[in-house]
Order: C-alpha cells, then sequence, then structure tokens
C-alpha cells in the first residue's frame, strides 16, 4: 500500500517522506499542527504528509471541507495499538462507531443536547464555575500561581459529572487527599494521561513503534508483553475511567430497579466507589432479556430528531461562521424534550436499535460513558484555558468584558435566560476557538463513489482525507487580521472581520457528524467566563506570550496557563 499511495498520489504535492519514518522528524521537532501549517504554505491547500507509514491526504480548503464532511459519514481512527479489552470497549464509543451503528448511537445521544436539556443545565454549569472562581480565590489570598488549565479541567469534568450522571464528581474540592476528592482526583488524572499518553509524539514509544512498522500485530504483542511506563499508565488510565464508567451504570440500576430489572446483568455490584469491582465486571455482555422502554421523554426526542447523516439537519445545527453574531442561534433556542440532567446514563441503557430491537451491551453503554466524560473534559477545558490566556494578553478585552460581567451583576448567578446578554463573552470563546482548535483536524473516510479533492485528483472509496481547520481558520485568505485575536470580528460592529467564507470557521466540524456537544459546550464555556471574571482577574505569569501549544490527541498548552489570581476591588 505505501508504494501503491505514492504512485496514486503523486500529483498531490507535499514533502518528502523517507520509507516508514516518513516526515515524523519534522513533526517530533514542531508539533503536527505547526508542521501541516508549513506545508500549507509550501504546497497550497491540498498537500500529502506521512505520519510514519500512514498516508494523510491533506484539505485546508474551508468548501472542499465542507463537502467532504457533508458527503461522508465515517471518520477513520488511525493505527489503534489493540492491547485489551478497553480497546474493545472504546471502539464501540460513538466517536468511532460506523454507518447503521453510528446512526443509532447518535440518536440515542441526541436528547442529551437538546434545548429542555441544556437549559436544565446551565444551573449546574454556573454552579460548578461558582465553585472554581471561590477556590480561585484561596490562590488569590496565597498569592501562589495557579495553572487555570488544569483548575479548569477540575471544572468541565465537574459539570460532565453533574449534567450527565447526576453526580458530583468531587473534583473541585480544595483538599483532594482522602476520600471521595481523592477519588475526583484520580479520574482527573486518568483523563489527562489518557490525552497525553494516547500521541505518537509524546506517548508510549509502542504508539511510535505502530505508526512507523508495517507489524501491527507483532508491535501490540511487544506492547502486551514488555510495556513500558507510558502505556502502563495510558493501561491503568483507561482502566480508572472504565471502572467509573461501570460503577455510574451500577448506580443507575440501583436507583431504577424497575427499569433495570430486565436486563442481563441489572444487579448493582459495584463496591463503595466501584472502581475495584469494576474491572472484576463482565463486561462485554449482551442485555438479553425483554428491555423496559426508553423513557417517555427520551423516546420523543428520538422520534423527533430528523434522521441523523441528512443535510438539513446538519445546516439546521451548524454553528457557521457567517451566522455568528446575527441571529446566534435561535433556532438552536427550539424547546426540545426536557430530560432531567443526570440522564444520560439512563438513556444509553435503555436504549433500542430500532432496526432488530437490541439494546446496548453494557460494554457499549461503558464506551459511550467513557466517551462522554473525556470529550466532555478536555476540549471545554482546553477552550477557555486559551481564553484566558487571550483575555489576560489582551487588556482592552478584558475591559470589555469585565464592563459586560459587571452589567450583569457581580455575585449574581448566570441563568440560562440571560445567556443573550453576554455577546462579547460569546465572541471572546468563538475568537479562541478560530485561533486553537482543540481538534485541529477531523478526519473522513471516502465512500463508494470517491471524492473529487481536486479537479485533477478523485479520491477512491476507502481513503482517508483530513479537514486541516486549524489551518483555514488561520488562514488570511478567508480572515482579515487572521492571526490577531480580535473578538469583534463576531459582532455587528466587526463586520470588516468577519469571516470571507461561511465555511471557515469549523471548531466542532460539520455535517452530520459534527460534535454532538457543540452548544453544551458553547455553553458550558460562557457561563464559566462570565462567573470567573466576577470577583477577580487572571495576570500572566511572565513568558508565556506567544502561548507554547502541542498537539497531542487534542490541541493544548504545553506547559499549561500559569496565572496569578489577583482580586478585583
Ligand atoms: C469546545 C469544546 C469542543 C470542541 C472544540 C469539540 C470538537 C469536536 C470535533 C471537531 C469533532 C469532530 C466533528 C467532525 O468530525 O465533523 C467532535 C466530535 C464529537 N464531540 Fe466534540 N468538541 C467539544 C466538546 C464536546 C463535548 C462537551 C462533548 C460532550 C460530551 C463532545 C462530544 C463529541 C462526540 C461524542 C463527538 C463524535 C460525534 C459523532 O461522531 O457523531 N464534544 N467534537
Amino acid at each position: 500500500p505505501w508504494l501503491k499511495n505514492r504512485w496514486q498520489y503523486r500529483h498531490i504535492p507535499g514533502p518528502f517522506a523517507p520509507p516508514f519514518i516518513g516526515n515524523l522528524l519534522p513533526i517530533f521537532r514542531m508539533g503536527l499542527h505547526e508542521y501541516m501549517m508549513q506545508c500549507r504554505l509550501r504546497y497550497g491547500k491540498t498537500f500529502k504528509l506521512y505520519l510514519g507509514k500512514s498516508m494523510l491526504l491533506v484539505t485546508a480548503d474551508p468548501e472542499v471541507a465542507r463537502k467532504l464532511n457533508y458527503r461522508m459519514n465515517n471518520r477513520v481512527i488511525q493505527g489503534q495499538l489493540q492491547l485489551n479489552e478497553d480497546d474493545q470497549i472504546n471502539s464501540q464509543g460513538l466517536v468511532v462507531a460506523r454507518d447503521e451503528r453510528w446512526r443509532m448511537l447518535r440518536l440515542a445521544w441526541q436528547p442529551t443536547f437538546q434545548s429542555g436539556c441544556l437549559e436544565s443545565y446551565a444551573e449546574l454549569m454556573d454552579s460548578s464555575a461558582a465553585q472554581l472562581a471561590q477556590s480561585l480565590r484561596a490562590a488569590a489570598d496565597s498569592g501562589e500561581p495557579v495553572d487555570m488549565w488544569r483548575e479548569l479541567g477540575r471544572m468541565t469534568l465537574h459539570v460532565v459529572g453533574s449534567t450527565a450522571y447526576g453526580v458530583d464528581f468531587h473534583t473541585l474540592e480544595q483538599d483532594a487527599s482522602s476520600g471521595a476528592a481523592a477519588e475526583g482526583a484520580e479520574l482527573i488524572q486518568a483523563c489527562q494521561t489518557v490525552f497525553a499518553a494516547g500521541s505518537i509524539t509524546r506517548g508510549s514509544i509502542y504508539i511510535l513503534l505502530n505508526a512507523v512498522l508495517p507489524a501491527p500485530r507483532l508491535v501490540g504483542w511487544a506492547a502486551r508483553t514488555m510495556p513500558d511506563k507510558r502505556l502502563t499508565q495510558l493501561i491503568q488510565a483507561r482502566r480508572t475511567i472504565r471502572s467509573v464508567s461501570m460503577d455510574l451504570i451500577n448506580k443507575w440500576r440501583a436507583a431504577h430497579p424497575a427499569a433495570a430489572s430486565g436486563t442481563a446483568n441489572g444487579t448493582a455490584n459495584g463496591t463503595a466507589n466501584g472502581i475495584a469491582a469494576a474491572a472484576e465486571t463482565p463486561l462485554i455482555e449482551e442485555i438479553s432479556a425483554a428491555v423496559p422502554a426508553a423513557p417517555a421523554a427520551a423516546a420523543a426526542a428520538v422520534a423527533d430528531a430528523a434522521p441523523a447523516g441528512s443535510r438539513d439537519q446538519a445546516v439546521d445545527e451548524a454553528p457557521a461562521a457567517a451566522a455568528v453574531g446575527k441571529g446566534k442561534g435561535e433556532a438552536v433556542r427550539r424547546k426540545g424534550a426536557g430530560m432531567a440532567p443526570g440522564s444520560f446514563m439512563g438513556l444509553m441503557l435503555t436504549a433500542r436499535d430500532k432496526t432488530n430491537g437490541s439494546a446496548l451491551s453494557d460494554a457499549a453503554v461503558v464506551a459511550q460513558a467513557n466517551t462522554f466524560t473525556l470529550a466532555g473534559y478536555e476540549t471545554t477545558a482546553n477552550t477557555l484555558a486559551y481564553c484566558v490566556y487571550n483575555i489576560a494578553a489582551h487588556p482592552e478585552v478584558q475591559a470589555r468584558l469585565l464592563a459586560e460581567v459587571d452589567a450583569y451583576g457581580r455575585g449574581r448567578k448566570v441563568a440560562y435566560k440571560d445567556l443573550d446578554q453576554f455577546p462579547y463573552a460569546e465572541a471572546v470563546v468563538r475568537e479562541a476557538l478560530r485561533l486553537y482548535p482543540p481538534a485541529t483536524m477531523i478526519s473522513r473516510e471516502v465512500k463508494a463513489g470517491g471524492f473529487p479533492l481536486t479537479p485533477q485528483v478523485h479520491v477512491p472509496a476507502g481513503q482517508q482525507v483530513m479537514s486541516f481547520l486549524y489551518g483555514y481558520q488561520r488562514d488570511p485568505e478567508y480572515w482579515p487580521a487572521a492571526l490577531e485575536f480580535r473578538p469583534e470580528r463576531w459582532l455587528p460592529e466587526g463586520a470588516a472581520l468577519a469571516a470571507k467564507s461561511p465555511d471557515a470557521w469549523t471548531p466542532f466540524g460539520s455535517g452530520a457528524r459534527m460534535c454532538i456537544g457543540w452548544r453544551f459546550a458553547l455553553q458550558e464555556a460562557k457561563i464559566a467566563l462570565v462567573r470567573l471574571y466576577q470577583d477577580q482577574t487572571y495576570q500572566l505569569q511572565p513568558g508565556q506570550v506567544p502561548l507554547a501549544l502541542q498537539q497531542n490527541i487534542t490541541l493544548s498548552p504545553r506547559n499549561g496557563v500559569w496565572v496569578t489570581v489577583v482580586p478585583r476591588s
């Protein structure tokens, strides 16, 4: 395939790539996102590069990316090491699922993100943000610098616990040395490890070998037999997250005995924290007996949803660059069927495949919960950390944000009905997502019929194409003052700085497979910004401008965002 690829795509420009290692050396040196940016500048909007032995076909043209994302529904998850049952479990999550299975899962997830639910999450998000602000107050008193990236991660995980599962993950407690707070700290550590250790450049040597050597089984065998430190940490971290998910299933079953009684392993067999027990729990097991009907609200919501994959639905939902600042999502304020916070697990456990009536196995439910926990943790924490960094680095932005926050009222809860009162905070979030998109590129597998990547190159079915959104979101062809942090470009007054293409801002992807949590994330970020700036500001520790970035699974601050917390008078 290596030789065939090189021949077949010889007309697509790209850097010289030696066999096996491909372009890994410069990628190691400057990071994948920066290297791809260089390729974009040197070779144009369509190029190829080699991530070890695998070729990446890349488009940095937002219009081509839109066509690709709307037409293709599967993504390729590259070079996964198959180590243990956690890999089998995680391959069933919504991010990885394909075709009909993905469609079924997407429908099952959807009610969680409808307006009715988002409304009920607002209070929980507000409470988590207020708790974080309160805990940062202690840092203000002591004058000790804090890493806002990590602090914000404590909050985003707290929000996942309360909104999706109706539990307190205890990640916001000040003293994490024992009890539930220590378990919360363990969960945070596990999430951080998954994101840090899963990358080619910073992860286990076996992840690198798997990218380079054309012998995945051999590498898999060696990794299982002689795991290195990073891999051992990764395996342990995944086990921790899975245990928490399993514990949440058990808790749900214990709290809903009537609904759970119909399930094969519907007994609450967790220990106090579930972490020890879950490792022994037989996970890969189908729910065989009659399954209770989905909760009425969920069923109604699923029935109402447009068929996933339809272009209309995606267009309706997509937060296109051009639309922002005008209607600001009236469409997304449609009232959905209200689900109580914490219903995610119930939705998953009672979801059924319409085609054959089967329920999700426990493994599949664990996979969805793992996905929610991880997706809800890292991306939003990164986004908010980029906001804090940029606000601190731009005094004029901070002044305007503070004016908006003060106009609402210091110490006041941020209510869902008032979210329209923070256009500037929203502009800050959108601008941070433009310059620092946590996902720098997204993948699609070309389906039958192929895809016209350029007028000369028709990509055949099965091939992966990446949309390099980090590239076009920073491209002066689409953005005036492209590399400047200018939130006003998202407001009517900043029309001269607005995007020149409605497709040039896609931090959440696009098409039917677009991020399912985008409204959740924007809402959380906005509420958090208001709360965090009500009583304090954050001053950057010296030496952090420009911010050092690194591309692991997400684009994250390489050394965190270190600030001193300054109380407001
Ligand atoms: C600022 C925060 C976030 C960013 C920047 C982000 C970005 C993305 C992107 C770029 C994709 C791929 C879209 C595509 O392929 O077209 C994605 C998918 C996904 N995101 Fe997010 N995301 C964020 C927050 C969240 C949250 C809070 C959740 C909720 C739990 C979430 C859950 C997911 C899931 C499940 C998918 C896969 C959807 C599918 O394949 O159908 N994300 N996200």
